[in-house]
């Protein structure tokens, strides 16, 4: 048979193909996807259960001219490789290759960037209103998006206008009934009550927004997809289409698993089977570290309560919630929420961890500062995946923390070396701080398998001093420090002597007695810091020096001001001169 898939440059090449024909590409564009994702990683369950719905979506509008937005956009490659990106689509998430999402700069087809979830209804519906008032009545503007992402503040914000306008708008819900983890809450409850039949008993919720519901139909049956697609394209203003879908379909493994297999690093792709490291003397992951310690703590300590917004698996809160579920909260992609309830809770004289990706913090600024910080409130707010977190790149890279948060009165802002440090501040922690606190860790692996040590107290706003040395001094915080070390250790034994190195542990409160003797030691100073040399750590450092009038020489090493790509963190680092080799060349040029 003939392969349909290597003829697809464009979506007019779908135009004149019969429904048999759309029925085997979609056969072939999930054998492309998932032989491509096993050994090059990636989002796959996602975008395995849209493959109809995405070649549906091309054949029907007239995209690029019509606008098409995925939301998160994790479930995009097929949209990728049916406009013009086969071809290059090995590369995708690699340094220098595709972006793992819609992005703007490397594709006309990709309408809207993404990455983090439930801005799609906003951006569509701004795109229709401003083809409005340009007078254009033509154009569609598409929204795809998941029942995870549906959930979230921003996007019934954008329903509830959408639906007084006569905007040009097709929201299309894709219900798998899962985000990464399993979708929570009422909602969810309202769309399977829908699913099986039983919405009469309820009213439409999408229809009392003024939306054209129609569904839900199954989002595997192309025909049907195909002739709904086409009935809607003459429906004038907002429109609404729910459509059901298996998580990972096509991949027997995946649709049986659809946690794992929502991005499964590499596997078999024939069988499914994973491929996984048979080192089993790996240290823990730091978010291992943080959801067996919140355990520990929690059975001791009957205040402390856990909550994540939609990543119980990526935080490991998971653990907690299935030993201590009434402890222990998934709330939906909800951070503004996940913050203002753990302020709520803390008010109330719980001690709430609100685990967060740094990346998502950045949702729920406000409330972190009008909500607990204002108040003085004592969450304790555990910030994953702090840093350059790799493939996801720019979208995901968590390193605006310090930044962010560094100029918000009241809070700590700490950074462990490693996770005997992380161990230790949530012990600290929850002792009680009279004061909010950000804890920021880095995705993957910790520093040691020694982990699980007992407990110390960490006094706040107390530095390390890890080397002390007479003419260049390094100061690192958070696990860069590591990296710091290895790169010190390369000198002689003569130059090494020069360099000293201290790992400042608090960005805020800084330790100034330290600052003040490594001031008064030393000719040169060095930063390094995983985050935006913008008002970072480094920042921080120039302030105190300012303020004291110390004239060193300060060097500020961190994240320069660009948006970071994709790639994996060690490329990244060397990308962002903040890696082992970068570092040893800086601090030589000082010796
Ligand atoms: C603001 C934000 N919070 C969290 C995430 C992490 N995240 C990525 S995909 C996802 C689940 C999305 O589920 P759904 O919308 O149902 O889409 P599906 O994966 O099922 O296609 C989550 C929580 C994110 N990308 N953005
Ligand atoms: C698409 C998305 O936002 C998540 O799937 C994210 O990629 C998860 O990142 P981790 O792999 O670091 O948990
Ligand atoms: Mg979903």
């Amino acid at each position: 048979m003939k392969n349909i898939l290597n003829t697809i440059n464009a979506p007019k090449d779908l135009k004149n193909l019969s429904i048999d024909e759309l029925q085997q590409l979609a056969h072939e564009l999930r054998a492309f996807i998932i032989n491509i994702v096993a050994t090059k990683e990636g989002h796959l369950g996602a975008s395995l259960g849209v493959v109809e719905l995405t070649i549906a979506i091309h054949y029907i509008f007239n995209t690029p001219k019509d606008k098409l937005i995925w939301d998160v956009g994790h479930q995009a490659y097929g949209h990728k490789i049916l406009t013009g990106r086969r071809t290059i689509f090995d590369t995708n998430r690699r340094l220098n290759g595709i972006s793992g999402f819609p992005n703007i700069f490397e594709s006309e087809y990709d309408a809207f960037g993404t990455g983090h979830s439930s801005t799609s209804i906003s951006a569509a519906l701004g795109m229709a209103m401003a083809a409005q008032i340009q007078g254009d009545t033509k154009q569609q503007h598409i929204a795809v998006i998941g029942d995870a992402s549906i959930a979230s503040g921003m996007a019934f914000e954008a329903l509830n206008h959408a639906g007084v306008t006569n905007a040009n708008l097709l929201v299309i819900l894709n219900d798998n009934a899962i985000g990464i983890d399993p979708s929570i809450g009422a909602l969810k409850d309202y769309l399977t009550h829908a699913k099986n039949g039983k919405e009469l008993n309820r009213d439409n919720i999408f229809e009392a927004l003024n939306f054209d519901y129609s569904g839900p139909i199954d989002g595997h049956d192309l025909p049907k997809l195909i002739h709904e697609l086409k009935r809607l394209q003459n429906v004038e203003g907002p429109k609404f289409l729910h459509i059901v879908t298996t998580k990972g379909k096509g991949l027997k493994k995946a649709e049986e698993d659809q946690i794992t297999y929502h991005a499964p690093g590499k596997f078999n792709a024939k069988t499914g089977d994973r491929i996984t490291s048979t080192n089993n003397i790996t240290p823990p992951k730091y978010q291992d570290v943080f959801g067996y310690t919140i355990i520990e703590l929690a059975k001791k300590n009957p205040k402390i309560v856990g909550i994540t917004p939609a990543m119980p698996t990526g935080s490991s809160l998971k653990y907690m919630i299935a030993e201590m579920p009434e402890r222990a909260f998934d709330v939906g992609i909800a951070e503004q929420h996940a913050v203002t309830l753990a302020a709520g809770m803390a008010k109330q004289g719980l001690i709430p961890f609100c685990n967060i990706y740094s990346t998502f913090l950045q949702r729920a600024y406000d409330q972190v500062i009008h909500d607990v910080a204002i108040q003085k409130l004592p969450v304790i707010f555990c910030l994953d995946r702090a840093g350059l977190v790799g493939n996801d790149g720019a979208t995901h890279h968590g390193v605006f923390d310090i930044a962010y948060l560094r100029c918000i009165p009241n809070m700590i802002l700490y950074a462990p070396m490693n996770e005997v440090d992380l161990r230790n501040i949530m012990y600290t922690a929850q002792k009680g701080l009279n004061a909010p606190i950000a804890i920021r860790y880095p995705r993957g692996l910790s520093e040691s398998i020694h982990w699980k040590k007992p407990f110390k107290n960490i006094s706040i706003g107390k530095g390390r001093v890890i080397k002390e040395g007479n003419s260049t001094a390094i100061l690192s915080i958070g696990t860069i420090g590591n990296i710091v070390n290895f790169a010190v250790n390369k000198f002689d034994e003569k130059e090494r002597d020069k360099v000293g190195h201290y790992n400042m542990q608090f960005i805020k409160p800084l330790d100034n007695k330290l600052l003040h003797e490594i001031f008064s030691n030393y000719n040169t100073i060095i930063t390094y810091e995983d985050g935006s040399v913008q008002g970072g750590f480094g920042s921080a450092i120039l302030e105190f020096a300012a303020k004291h009038e110390y004239h060193p020489k300060i060097i500020i090493k961190g994240v320069p001001d660009n948006f970071i790509e994709h790639g994996n963190t060690k490329e990244l680092r060397a990308v962002a001169n903040i890696d082992e080799k970068s570092i040893f060349n800086t601090i030589l040029s000082t010796l």
